[in-house]
């Protein structure tokens, strides 16, 4: 930093501020800012930054800076923005801000011309110009490439996913029914389904496609957060919908149903009955007939109304429960759409029967009678299995509608979202970000590891990139028995699983873990806030984060009792049925599940990283 000039200093709101170095101390810097003169503040060094010439300049690449620190970066970014440029590279990373608004020009059929066959750099940044690149990598080089899309929820994800996927379908796709459907299939998923992360494989000429998901976040189908919304396609069919399609399955508007009423019912920025018309198209486009949209809505419905019934104590001696009087209506819409028998549907929500292994006759029936709480979960589990089954199917479904045959090169579009962390977010609440956290770990260290070895294999003379090896953290979260999902694995098969017991035993086994502390010792007073026997702080490189375990036990387990899975699979319903044999095609399951009755997501988190990291592998950029 040279005498006089101004500088990037932290700032409480805008992240940092513009002043000048007035006083060094021994491990902190006096700063005057350019705006306040004489309110002279206190910096650690190594969170002021030396700032351009020319504040107001602004480059399309970040690397173009005089000076390349968060500051110099994050202002760049802003003026940019500022003028309508939402797009700036880093080398040949795209950083892209959401404009929540239509952008003049911005995506049409011109602009995706003019970016065809043209080197990255000779024209403004652009996700075109990263698809363009990687098309052209994979011919040049005959090699598969990858794009990761990555950002915060509401970042931009799913457009820019479109957008590339536009770009290669328009420029270099067969000109045939197929690119549309690409496009179309991921346009389902976005007003839909959303929250996936698709590996969209386009072949060489594009001429086919493969979408892959690692995680459908069940637990949202049945409890939000007072900010967090349920799936797109439950307000765009309550809300959306047209009315016969309301009437035929029951439906009125969302502030009726438990499952969405407990965040916000309506999105400013999303038009529900508009969206609700783009996804029917787009079904159609991807070769979804009418019976087959009308049997997908109808689960979706039958979903909703299953959130709809409330048990209360039976008050007799069983110590069981019954359904309420009140939700009778709901009891039958769902069983009707369901295709359940009414009497039965209650009888399993309120029992399940289980099968003697041992003392009394083998194989001796007992049903026993379910408590409130236990009823509830019943329900829950029920509404989260079919919903997942749902979205496999169109997963499926969607696949079928792009020819996949093996093909030397691919480009894989991954959309994957962050864990949601900031420095001033510390507290995370959510299972899924713990799942995403650990994910990120994994692809970083792969991603640098990988690099390295690459440069040093063929001798590019690249400096060695030092960095914080994360393995550690992905140890704690992994490691066989010992690490956290494992640990929580656990909890979950025993007969009383509780949130307090899995976190103190995590304490337990990671006392002295140099990673792992309780939130009691932290320095934040906001993660003191937390009991010790209800979260744990990871120390990961950009800062300590409070993990709070309140419902881990839950939403790691994805149980469905063994009567509710027989009923749903013996539904009068063909496409209900089908539903549960297609995924369910093992006598095997169904004794594991009256066994353990458990089937952790943390587990299905490290399968499914391992198919991306094959992926990932193969595709060698990463
Ligand atoms: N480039 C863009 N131009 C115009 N609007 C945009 C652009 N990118 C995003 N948006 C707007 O922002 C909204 C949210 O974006 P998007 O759904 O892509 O976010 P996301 O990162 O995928 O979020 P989530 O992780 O929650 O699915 C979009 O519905 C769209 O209205």
């Amino acid at each position: 930093m040279e005498d006089g000039k101004p500088v990037w200093a932290p700032h409480p709101a805008d992240g940092f501020q513009l002043g000048t170095i007035v006083d060094i101390g021994a491990d902190s810097l006096s700063i005057e800012p350019l705006k306040q003169k004489g309110k002279t503040f206190l910096a650690a060094v190594n969170q002021v930054f030396p700032a351009e010439d020319d504040v107001n300049k602004h480059v399309e690449d970040n690397c173009s800076l005089m000076y390349l620190n968060e500051a110099t970066l994050l202002n760049n970014v802003r003026v940019r923005y500022s003028k309508d440029k939402i797009y700036t590279f880093v080398a040949n990373i795209l950083i892209a801000v959401n404009p929540y608004y239509d952008i003049p020009k911005l995506y049409n059929p011109e602009t995706i011309s003019k970016y065809r066959g043209r080197s990255l750099g000779t024209l403004p940044p652009h996700v075109y110009a990263i698809a363009d690149k990687a098309y052209r990598d994979m011919k040049v080089l005959k090699m598969s490439q990858s794009i990761i899309v990555s950002g915060e929820s509401g970042a931009g994800k799913t457009e820019n996913t479109k957008f590339v996927l536009r770009y290669l379908t328009s420029s270099y796709g067969t000109g045939q029914d197929i690119d549309e459907r690409i496009v179309e299939g991921q346009t389902l998923f976005t007003l839909s389904f959303e929250s996936i992360a698709p590996f969209v494989f386009i072949h060489n000429a594009v001429v086919g496609g493969f979408v892959s998901h690692y995680l459908l976040e069940k637990s949202r189908i049945c409890r939000q957060s007072k900010e967090e919304r349920n799936y797109h396609i439950f307000y765009r069919l309550s809300a959306g919908a047209s009315e016969d399609i309301r009437q035929k399955f029951h439906l009125s508007s969302p502030d009726t149903f438990r499952h969405l009423k407990s965040g916000p019912l309506k999105d400013p920025l999303l038009d529900d009955h508009g969206d609700f018309n783009r996804m029917s198209v787009a079904m159609k486009k991807i070769g979804l007939d009418d019976t087959e949209k009308l049997d997908l809505f109808r689960v979706v419905a039958g979903v909703l109304h299953l959130g709809n019934i409330d048990f209360e104590e039976a008050g007799s001696t069983s110590g069981g429960c019954t359904i309420k009087n009140q939700s009778s209506e709901a009891l039958e819409h769902s069983a009707e759409l369901l295709g359940l028998e009414e009497e039965d549907l209650r009888v399993s929500l309120t029992s399940r029967v289980m099968l003697t292994t041992a003392g009394g006759a083998k194989g001796t029936v007992i049903k026993v009678p379910l408590k409130v709480e236990q009823a509830n979960n019943a329900r829950d589990a029920l509404a989260k299995a079919v919903y997942s089954r749902l979205f496999d199917h169109v997963v499926t479904r969607v696949n079928q509608c792009f020819p996949f045959e093996s093909s030397a090169n691919f480009i894989g579009v991954l959309d994957i979202a962050g864990f949601g962390w900031s420095p001033s977010k510390p507290l995370l609440t959510s299972y899924l970000q713990l799942c995403a956290m650990f994910y990120w770990k994994k692809i970083t260290h792969h991603y640098l590891d990988h690099e390295q070895e690459l440069y040093q294999r063929e001798g590019l003379g690249v400096n060695e990139v030092h960095y914080v090896d994360n393995q550690d953290c992905i140890d704690l979260v992994e490691a066989k028995m010992v690490g956290v999902l494992d640990i929580l694995d656990e909890e979950n098969r025993l007969p009383q699983p509780s949130d307090q017991h899995f976190t103190d035993t995590v304490h337990n086994k990671h006392k002295n873990h140099f990673r792992l502390t309780v939130p009691r010792k932290s320095k934040l007073a906001v993660h003191r806030n937390v009991r010790d026997d209800e979260g744990f702080i990871i120390r990961h490189f950009a800062g300590a984060v409070c993990y709070e375990t309140t419902k881990f036990v839950e939403k790691n387990n994805d149980a469905l009792h063994m009567s509710l899975e027989c009923l749903v699979s013996e539904s009068k319903d063909r496409f209900v049925r089908e539903l549960f044999e297609n995924s369910n095609n093992s006598k095997d399951a169904k004794q594991k599940a009256g066994k353990l009755g458990f089937i952790s997501v943390g587990n299905k988190f490290k399968v499914s990283f391992g198919f991306t990291l094959f992926v990932v592998q193969l595709v060698r950029l990463l």
